[in-house]
This record gives C-alpha cells, sequence and structure tokens, in this order.
C-alpha cells in the first residue's frame, strides 16, 4: 500500500506531535522545534522563557507552518479513497493539522483576547470562525478522521482559543526570566492543561472544574495573578448556535478575601443568603458559588485564615458541589472550579489542628507555588530592571517611561544594593517604584525593614561572619525597628536611648513618634 507520508514527512509530522504536547514554558519546546526545522530553525528570538511580547509569528513559527502545509497536501494527495490507514498515521495526521490550525489563527485569536479584555463584547463572536470551519471541514474530510472525536469544529476552535489565552495570561501576566518563574509558568500550563495535552483534548477539557488548585508561596509573589492566569485560560465552549464564545473568559473570575470579613459576610459573599437570614440582609442574594459559571472560577484568597465552619461547607462544595443560601434549605450547585491561596504553611496548620485535613487533601491535588523576588533575582539579577521597566510602564507614558525607569533602577542600584532582601516581594517592588516616582526616594516601613535587615544579619551571624560589634549593631537596630521609639527599644535592650541611638544609622528609621 502507497504511505501516506514520505519518510521526511513522516519525520515532521513526529516532531510536530512532539511539540503539540510539549509544556511551550520548558525548555523542550524550543528543542522540538529546532528538531522539525533542522538546519532552518532561526536561534534569534527564540529563547523558551524570556521571548518579548510579539505582535508577529516568530519565523521559525511561519516556517513550520509552510511545512505543514505542504506535508498536509502531499498526505491528502496520497490517502487511500479506500482502505485502511494505520491508526498512527492519522493520528499524526491530525497533529499537523492541529499545529496549522493553531499557528494560522493564532494572531486572530490574540486580537479576541485583547478585545474581549477591553471589554468588548463582541469580540467573543469572531467572524472567522467560517473561515476556520472552512479549514477544518477541508484538512478533516479525509475517510478516516471525518466524524473522529475531537475533530468537531467546534471544539477545535474552543480549544486553540484556550491554549492561545493561556499562552496569553501566562506569558504576560507575569514579569521575569528567571528559573523559579519558568517553573511557575510550566506549572500553571500544567495546571490548565494536566501534563498530557492529548487527553486534556480528549477527555479532560470541560472537566478541570472538578479538580481544585492551590497556590501557595509567600506575600506579594503574584498568587492572585496565577489565579487569574488560571480562570482566563479555562475552556469555553463555542456555541455555533449562538454564533459566539458561551461564556466571557473574562468575566468568569470571581475573587473573595478571607481573611478581610467575618464568618458571616464571608458566607453571604460565597454561597449568598435569603432575606431576613441576618441583620442588613433586607434581600435574597445570589453569592459567588451561584453566579460563577461553568468556565469561570471562585477563588479563596487566605484560604489559610478561614474558620472551621466555613472549612466545612466549603468542603461540601469541593466534595458534592452543593451548598445552600444561609438561612435557606435549598440546595443548590457549584459548577465552577476552586481556586484557592494561602501564605500560610497549611500543612503545619493542619498537624497543629486549625486546618482541616480533609479539605487540606482535597485541595492540594493541584498544587503551584509562587517563588520569592530574591529568589528569583539570585538566579537571573538582570530581572530586576525588567520588572521596573514593566512597572514604569503602568504608570508613565510609553514617551516618560524609559527615563523613569533608568532613575528608578539607579536609586535602587545607589540605595539598596544589588542583595536588598525584598521581603516584601513584587508588591514591595511595585512600592518602592512608586515610592521613586513621587518622591524621588523609597524607604522601606520599619517592619518590611526589619525582616529584610534580620535575613541578612542572621544568615551571617549563623555563618559566624560577624564581629561582636556588628552583631550588637544589627541587633540594637532590629528592636528599634520593632519598637518604633528610642525609649521602648531602650527599655526593650536593657541599655540607655544614647546607646540605642549611637548604634542606628545617620537617617534611623522612623515609625510613629520618637
Ligand atoms: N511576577 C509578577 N509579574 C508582574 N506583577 C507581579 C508579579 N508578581 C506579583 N505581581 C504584582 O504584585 C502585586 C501583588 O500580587 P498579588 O496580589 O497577586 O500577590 P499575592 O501573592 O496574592 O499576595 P498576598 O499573599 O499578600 O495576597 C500585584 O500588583 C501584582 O500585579
Amino acid at each position: 500500500m502507497k504511505k501516506v507520508f514520505s519518510t521526511a514527512d513522516q519525520a515532521l509530522a513526529e516532531a510536530i506531535a512532539r511539540l503539540n504536547g510539549t509544556n511551550p514554558f520548558l525548555p523542550a519546546r524550543v528543542d522540538c522545534e529546532r528538531a522539525a526545522l533542522g538546519a532552518e530553525f532561526v536561534e534569534a528570538g527564540c529563547d523558551w522563557n524570556t521571548r518579548p511580547p510579539s505582535i508577529e509569528m516568530h519565523p521559525n513559527h511561519r516556517r513550520l507552518v509552510e511545512r505543514c502545509e505542504a506535508a498536509i497536501a502531499r498526505a491528502r494527495a496520497a490517502w487511500p479513497e479506500r482502505g485502511k490507514v494505520p491508526t498512527e498515521t492519522v493520528q499524526l495526521y491530525v497533529e499537523l493539522v492541529g499545529f496549522w490550525l493553531y499557528q494560522t489563527y493564532s494572531l486572530r485569536f490574540d486580537d479576541v483576547i485583547r478585545r474581549a479584555q477591553a471589554g468588548e463584547r463582541d469580540a467573543l463572536r469572531p467572524g472567522f470562525y467560517r473561515v476556520f470551519c472552512d479549514d477544518v471541514a477541508r484538512y478533516m474530510e479525509v475517510p478516516g478522521i471525518a466524524g473522529r472525536p475531537g475533530s468537531e469544529a467546534t471544539h477545535l476552535f474552543a480549544c486553540a482559543f484556550q491554549i492561545r489565552r493561556a499562552f496569553h495570561h501566562v506569558f504576560h501576566s507575569l514579569v521575569g526570566g528567571s528559573k523559579p518563574m519558568a517553573r511557575l509558568r510550566a506549572e500553571i500550563w500544567q495546571s490548565i492543561f494536566t501534563h498530557d495535552l492529548g487527553r486534556y483534548r480528549r477527555v479532560l477539557f470541560d472537566r478541570m472544574g472538578d479538580f481544585a488548585t492551590l497556590i501557595t508561596g509567600p506575600s506579594g509573589t503574584g498568587k492572585e495573578l496565577v489565579a487569574r492566569a488560571i480562570s482566563f485560560s479555562r475552556y469555553v465552549p463555542y456555541d455555533p448556535r449562538g454564533g459566539g464564545f458561551s461564556d466571557s473568559f473574562a468575566e468568569g473570575f470571581f475573587p473573595l478575601n478571607l481573611s478581610a470579613l467575618s464568618p458571616t459576610l464571608i458566607e453571604s459573599e460565597l454561597f449568598g443568603h435569603r432575606r431576613g437570614a441576618f441583620t442588613g440582609a433586607v434581600a435574597d442574594r445570589a453569592g459567588w458559588m451561584e453566579q460563577c459559571p461553568a468556565t469561570g472560577s471562585v477563588f479563596l484568597d487566605e484560604i489559610g485564615d478561614v474558620d472551621a465552619g466555613i472549612q466545612v461547607k466549603l468542603l461540601r462544595v469541593l466534595q458534592s458541589r452543593t451548598f445552600q443560601r444561609l438561612g435557606d434549605t435549598d440546595t443548590r450547585h457549584f459548577r465552577g472550579k476552586v481556586i484557592a491561596a494561602t501564605n500560610r504553611d497549611l500543612a503545619t496548620a493542619m498537624r497543629q489542628g486549625a486546618f482541616r485535613e480533609d479539605f487540606y487533601y482535597r485541595l492540594c491535588s493541584d498544587l503551584i507555588e509562587t517563588p520569592s523576588l530574591r529568589a528569583q533575582l539570585d538566579d537571573r539579577p538582570e530581572d530586576l530592571a525588567v520588572m521596573v521597566d514593566s512597572i514604569a510602564q503602568r504608570w508613565v507614558d510609553d514617551a516618560e517611561a524609559p527615563a523613569f525607569a533608568r532613575e528608578a533602577r539607579r536609586w535602587i542600584e545607589q540605595n539598596l544594593g544589588p542583595h536588598y532582601p525584598w521581603p516584601g516581594n513584587f508588591r514591595e517592588l511595585e512600592q518602592c517604584v512608586r515610592n521613586v516616582l513621587i518622591r524621588g526616594e523609597y524607604r522601606p516601613t520599619a517592619a518590611v525593614a526589619g525582616a529584610a535587615a534580620e535575613a541578612d544579619w542572621l544568615t551571617q551571624a549563623a555563618a559566624g561572619e560577624m564581629t561582636a560589634e556588628a552583631l550588637l549593631t544589627a541587633y540594637t537596630q532590629q528592636i528599634f525597628g520593632q519598637c518604633g521609639t528610642l525609649d521602648a527599644a531602650a527599655l526593650k535592650l536593657g541599655v540607655d536611648r544614647r546607646t540605642v541611638r549611637a548604634r542606628l544609622p545617620a537617617k534611623p528609621l522612623k515609625r510613629g513618634r520618637r
């Protein structure tokens, strides 16, 4: 029997199949691209982790699309009218078509994403669906493929849009190209699509809401950004009758900070209430769990702070997807996904009895950890400049941003130095750049400075690298940072205020009245 693929096309299809299944945030993706293109591979601009946002297709991708198109045409010409084509060949052909479709429409999907995020509802009724369908019909209506589960145009369209959204949100919302950041991006991708994209496309695409995701990491490291990226990247079906996507991905994120509200208010916000359920409940109200569509997510921020009664109710939601409004007996159903975050060590809280074990295990099957800013800068110090640039762009216009970013970077270099521990993480860096913009300087708050200094001198002391003098000075400054006044610090240290004063820097860090 005549072969569908020549040897070269077979090798290309195999490389494309590997590429399709590879996490795009791991270096393996570029290796796959290199393998598929051989000598034609262009190194420039394809750094797998720091590729700048682009409005054009990378030359490697353009070349791959051309090659795929040619290989698909040759395969179609050689496809037997009758007789069986081996399953692996069919599978490879589908991989080629899938790659071609995704890449060909990627820039048009980018436009949909940008417009939908700007609130244009019409963006979610993309006119190019018809052309996409024609392409699917042209390429997929080959004996042995038409009618294969997963080859429907609506599903392929929804998958391509989802992958593009994930790429967009994971890549663009998190600044930084260090290894810890790369690991984070790869973990987010895996949380959205699992480690097997093929299986995801076949069976899991509409079931990921059954798995809760837990994001842990120090404060200010972007846990909420990660939660948003996951939520905005969920599968949203395309409804051909309605002529658009069934929901707006940009409107499906329902965040709640559990440490900021009383238990009654938390319950009311999450589950809703009946009129009269508590003082102030003047009308019936649907909570986040009820409003969240199947394609959306409820984000439970500071989950480690939630009280035991609510833990039980949330566990019920995770186990049976059911809940009741406050003051009501009707059982309602939650259809979305739960994403939770905390900077606490939940495993310890669980061992200490403050966090329910069954709830913990229900939450932690999909765990993502955000790295501290210090860990990122230790791996890639040049990221600080990239981050400052991106923060500067948010507050001043394009013409002014480079000069302001330079000013902020210089200020940080001269005043905080390369080893500043950034205990407040990215949030503190934002604060620092904002302060430099407004006041021309940044002073870490006493708490932040205290924590920063503590991290530094304790490490040095533990390594036996400090003199007794330096140790005394560091400890005095630490206590002053905690107490905020010379008198209080002197009392705590058992010395007089002049001794404290003498060990403070020329411009002591103030907190309150001295
Ligand atoms: N890698 C990053 N790239 C860009 N912005 C970031 C990054 N990490 C954090 N941020 C920004 O830092 C700020 C704090 O982020 P976020 O609120 O998501 O942190 P968090 O980990 O949820 O903090 P907390 O534990 O205190 O709730 C936000 O303004 C966010 O946009």
